[in-house]
């Protein structure tokens, strides 16, 4: 079993037991105007999406005791595009109180970052505040990804699509609203930058296209920008830093 269908396996006892608590039902539900993330990345001059994010199963601990009541609101005020706050916990150290405390504290479009394979935990993501829930063609068929991403948007939320290869261009519909090129390889964790110029050239004008994973340098996202990328997915470059928004001001301050 390669990683991904290791996470997709607990995900669905995860999501199952979630159900079982009625953990919707206790949640506090927020309500709160969308945050557009397309809208945003559309009007934004450097397309940041700066990731929240503790720990990963590629590279371990990250930053372990990350405080979500500083990071996210300090990558708001340092110039972010968007936040992405990871919510899977086993794997990537996260938590919806995360995502809730994060939603509280900025007025940004936020993405809840999981691995979504469930009606139910995009119901939840509203609850919990997200504006985004990510979509992961190789988690999912393309009737289960059409599935979810028609459930987002009753619920009024937005649908970044993530795909890694070719074969997954047939996972683009009319309800995905932003396609993100994952430039990590989930079976392998084989990152390659490489892989959003080899697909981005062949994603649809309509949709807006953002490359996700394995961004360190601030060329590589003028290289983006020119290849048709609007916004770029960032976690470590930033959560390896004692102050991860002082490394994203850092990152937005070398693009000019
Ligand atoms: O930390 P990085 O290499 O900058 O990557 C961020 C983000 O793209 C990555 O966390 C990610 C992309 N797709 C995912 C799917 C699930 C979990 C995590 C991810």
């Amino acid at each position: 079993m390669n990683i991904l269908d290791t996470i997709i396996a607990r995900k669905k006892i995860e999501v199952a037991e979630q159900k079982n608590a009625g953990l919707l039902s206790a949640i506090q539900q927020q309500t709160h105007p969308l945050y557009s993330l397309k809208d945003a990345l559309r009007s934004s001059s450097t397309g940041i999406i700066a990731e929240f994010k503790r720990k990963s199963p590629s590279k371990g601990w990250i930053f372990p005791d990350a405080d979500v009541s500083t990071i996210p609101a300090g990558y708001a005020s340092e110039g972010a595009t968007g936040l992405s706050i990871l919510t899977d916990e086993y794997f990537f150290g996260g938590s919806l109180n995360d995502l809730q405390q994060a939603r509280a504290l900025v007025k940004l479009p936020v993405l809840r970052k999981d691995f979504i394979i469930d009606p139910y935990q995009i119901q939840i993501a509203k609850a919990a505040g997200a504006d985004v829930v990510l979509l992961i063609a190789a988690a999912l068929s393309i009737s289960e990804c059409k599935m979810l991403a028609s459930e987002a948007h009753a619920l009024g939320l937005e649908v970044l699509l993530e795909i890694h290869e070719k074969s997954e261009f047939d996972y683009i519909h009319s309800n995905v609203d932003i396609v993100g090129v994952n430039n990590r390889n989930l079976k392998t964790f084989v990152t390659d930058v490489e892989t959003s110029f080899r697909l981005g050239a062949a994603i649809p004008e309509e949709y807006i296209k953002i490359s996700e994973s394995g961004i360190s340098d601030p060329h590589t996202v003028k290289e983006l920008r020119q290849a048709g990328f609007r916004g770029f997915l960032m976690g470590e470059t930033f959560m390896k830093e004692v102050n991860p928004d002082l490394a994203l001001a850092r990152f937005i301050h070398s693009l000019k």
